[in-house]
């Protein structure tokens, strides 16, 4: 099974569908082998502006002979989006890839199916920019062409990275699926201290994006790490220096390491009781 043959439908024509559909259209894959389902009429018109795939308002009828499903609701959604398809999956044997948070494997397979093959993933909002980072995990059942596939469709949308065990992706969730807000975050804070320090709101929220972007160029492009990458803007005795230290005094680590382990036991919670969260 490849890429090529495969009927992929997307249960679901969000902000995250939408970007992987994009991406998929951008690397070059067929939009006739593309589907997507939503009960707004709205959301679907979005779609039809990428290009001239299928689109239905029903879900059921989407995944009919579907090679890959694509569940990609918000998780207060997910039992009855699977509710509506489980007889299309079942019948055709379909991959189930879920993007959903804290919707687990064993709970999927409650509503589709003990033996459903499926792959659950963590993507982040980046990849509407097809700078996404995505972490997947599969269940017994996937083999390993249906692996390729569910990896050759997430790497239309940025990097991606298998991790061995389901809990992993708690982690993930914690670090990349939540990580965009985390610099968004910092930068609120940098542009407001600014601010505060005199600068216009749009000098300083200019240099905050534009030291960002740079900031992550480097990281992204150089040969040498982080810490280099660091040590060669604090010049010693100097102005870096000095918020590096306070910075470090005042317990940033330990504060981003708190932070994490905050977001990976909620995503624990949110799996371990089938919550509902977006
Ligand atoms: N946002 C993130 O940072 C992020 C990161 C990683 C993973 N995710 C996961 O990605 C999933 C989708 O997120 P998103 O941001 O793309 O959400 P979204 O933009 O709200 O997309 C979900 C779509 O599903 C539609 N829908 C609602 N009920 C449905 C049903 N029964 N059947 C089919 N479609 C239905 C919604 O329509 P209406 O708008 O009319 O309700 C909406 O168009 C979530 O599970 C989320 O956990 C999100
Ligand atoms: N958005 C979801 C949340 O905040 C999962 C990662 C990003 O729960």
């Amino acid at each position: 099974m490849s890429l090529d043959t495969a009927i992929i439908t997307f249960v679901g024509a969000g902000n995250m569908a939408s970007s992987i559909i994009g991406g998929l259209l951008e690397s070059g894959h067929r939009p006739a082998a593309l589907r997507a389902a939503d009960p707004s009429p709205e959301n679907l018109a979005r779609l039809r502006k990428l290009g001239d795939i299928e689109l239905f308002e029903d879900n059921a009828t989407a995944c009919e002979d579907a090679t890959v499903v694509i569940l990609a609701v918000k998780p207060q959604v997910m039992a009855a989006a699977m509710a509506s398809v489980r007889d299309q999956v079942c019948a055709s044997n379909a991959l189930v890839i879920s993007i959903a948070a804290g919707t687990t494997i064993a709970s999927m397979q409650a509503g589709l199916g003990e033996q459903t093959a499926i792959v659950r993933c963590m993507p982040n909002t980046p990849a509407l920019l097809g700078a996404g980072a995505t972490a997947l995990h599969a269940s017994e059942q996937v083999d390993p062409a249906q692996r390729e596939l569910a990896e050759t469709i997430l790497a239309a949308v940025g990097i991606v990275e298998w991790v061995p065990a389901e809990a992993d992706l708690d982690a993930i969730t914690a670090l990349s699926g939540s990580g965009p807000a985390y610099f968004f975050l910092f930068m609120e804070a940098m542009i407001e201290a600014g601010c505060r320090m005199g600068l216009s709101r749009n000098c300083a929220t200019a240099m905050t994006r534009q030291t960002a972007l740079g900031a992550a160029r480097m990281a992204m492009e150089s040969d040498v790490d982080l810490a280099e990458l660091r040590r060669r803007v604090t010049s010693p005795g100097g102005t870096t220096e000095r918020a590096v230290q306070r910075f470090e005094a005042d317990g940033l680590s330990a504060l981003v390491q708190a932070a994490m382990d905050a977001a990976r036991e909620r995503a624990a919670e949110m799996g371990a009781g089938g919550e509902a969260a977006n």
